[in-house]
């Protein structure tokens, strides 16, 4: 029995006013947990990480359509880009029934075209299968940020049923066919890194 996503998630999750702010994950403390930060670092895929922690794996699509790309990624799409229409992709990745990553993933109308990369033939396939068996796919340096617990992360998070805490994302820009899609990660739920993440606040008394 898979996750079955809850009334009330709607598309976007993530509108272009809220606030993210994303920075290079250079080599240094991120979260001030070493496990975390090799999560938010490592560069293999996360669909095949995924699956080596689980028996059952999915893919919830929340939504596939075009949108208002934010500004913060349109500097990585093409600033012509900024409050154009692009498309947009919004997912759950469910371990086990549990969901562990909600991801955002950006790219131009014009990568749906590209047969090599068949974006608009993916349903609940991951992204990350298609991206990963591209032979020229490049990835850039990963971003890292930290969601507050007032953030529309957290609020996905809690209706998910798990707590309202603060939350930890990667993001990338890959490059492949000629074409850019920016994918940002963000552990959520039963994930280790969101329960890492909340038992270190908890700590901090935060
Ligand atoms: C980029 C990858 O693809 C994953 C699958 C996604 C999808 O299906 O939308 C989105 C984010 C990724 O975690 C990956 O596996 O690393």
């Amino acid at each position: 029995m898979g996750f079955l996503l809850p009334n009330g998630v709607n598309f976007p999750v993530i509108g272009v006013a809220q606030q993210a702010n994303w920075c290079k994950a250079e080599a240094q403390h991120l979260s001030q947990h070493a496990e975390l930060d090799s999560w938010l670092q490592d560069p293999q895929s996360l669909t095949a990480k995924l699956k080596q922690h689980s028996s059952d794996f999915q893919v919830i699509v929340i939504g596939q359509q075009p949108g208002i790309i934010r500004a913060d990624e349109a500097t990585w799409l093409g600033t012509h880009l900024t409050g154009e229409h692009a498309i947009i992709r919004e997912v759950l990745l469910c371990c086990d029934g549990q969901p562990w990553v909600f991801a955002r993933s950006v790219f131009p109308a014009s990568a749906m075209d590209t047969k090599q990369l068949q974006l608009g033939q993916l349903g609940d396939k991951p992204l990350g299968a298609h991206l990963f068996a591209q032979p020229d796919l490049q990835r850039s340096a990963i971003e890292v940020c930290c969601f507050a617990d007032n953030s529309v992360v957290s609020d996905l998070n809690q209706q998910l049923g798990f707590a309202r805490q603060q939350l930890w994302g990667r993001r990338s820009c890959f490059t492949a066919a000629q074409q850019q899609v920016l994918v940002a990660e963000v552990f959520i739920g039963a994930s280790i890194p969101a329960q890492l993440a909340l038992s270190a606040s908890s700590s901090r008394g935060s």
